[in-house]
């Protein structure tokens, strides 16, 4: 996968050469460009706001150096059967998930425009939508000064379902949102700790019993935090022992 990610702070972003997104990044799986979107202006003050039309407090982003930074790596889509992935980051988008990180895993070249100010003028995403697949997308609600955090949120989640970018892919299976239950409590050594002591069952080698007893706990974590999650439950993702837990 190729992603692309334009902001006028793109050291903001410089994190994500970091632990597993840099091992992916070194071994191939993955291309990571950040993109200053102040080097697609051409005035002496690289202006990329503007007043907005309607009034209003703020300013808007410029369209023109966003369509000539967009246009730069929408031509370099190097597969030509799919499109590439425009992710705009956004309070007015669609909620990210678990299944959107999974669904945009699969993409082959996302391009990820942060914006800042009050946002980007509307005709860009309406241009782009000509060379790209939009996507409006919010990691939450509430309010951040840019689309930087949310994007690096974004690449994490997605960067980490490519295959071979997590070390063992089993660790990815039950994980909290993979299969709409939250995930089990995890313990390691010592076996007692400042009067607290991990559960006998986990030290018992029942692989049996330990799966049950894991199980158990995502149930009731789940039920405890998120019950909107097991009402979404499809009836056959839950057996008898889960229903009589
Ligand atoms: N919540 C947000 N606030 C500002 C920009 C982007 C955002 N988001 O969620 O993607």
């Amino acid at each position: 996968m190729r992603i692309d990610v334009f902001s006028i702070f793109p050291e903001y972003l410089a994190p994500l050469k970091l632990s597993l997104i840099g091992k992916a990044m070194d071994a191939g799986i993955l291309s990571v460009a950040v993109h200053d979107l102040r080097e697609f202006t051409h005035d002496r003050h690289r202006t990329v706001d503007d007043t907005p039309y309607g009034g209003g407090a703020g300013m808007v982003m410029k369209p023109e150096p966003w369509a000539e930074a967009l246009e730069s790596v929408f031509a370099e889509s190097t597969s030509t059967d799919a499109r590439p992935v425009l992710l705009v980051p956004s309070p007015a988008g669609e909620v990210f998930t678990q299944a959107m990180a999974r669904e945009l895993a699969t993409a082959q070249h996302l391009v990820v425009a942060c914006g800042r100010y009050e946002g980007i003028d509307h005709r860009v995403s309406e241009w782009s939508a000509e060379h790209a697949d939009v996507r409006f997308v919010s990691i939450g609600d509430y309010v951040l000064n840019g689309g930087e955090v949310a994007a690096m949120v974004m690449i994490e989640a997605i960067a980490r379902l490519i295959p071979g970018t997590i070390g063992n892919p089993e660790s990815l299976t039950e994980e909290s949102h993979e299969d709409g239950l939250l995930e089990y409590p995890v313990y390691t050594k010592p076996a007692s700790w400042r009067g607290h002591d991990v559960p006998e069952i986990l030290l018992s080698g029942n692989h049996g019993a330990i799966a049950r007893w894991r199980r158990d706990r995502r149930l009731e974590r789940t039920r405890a935090v998120r019950p909107e999650m097991l009402e979404a439950l499809p009836a056959e993702a839950l057996d008898k022992k889960d229903r009589a837990f």
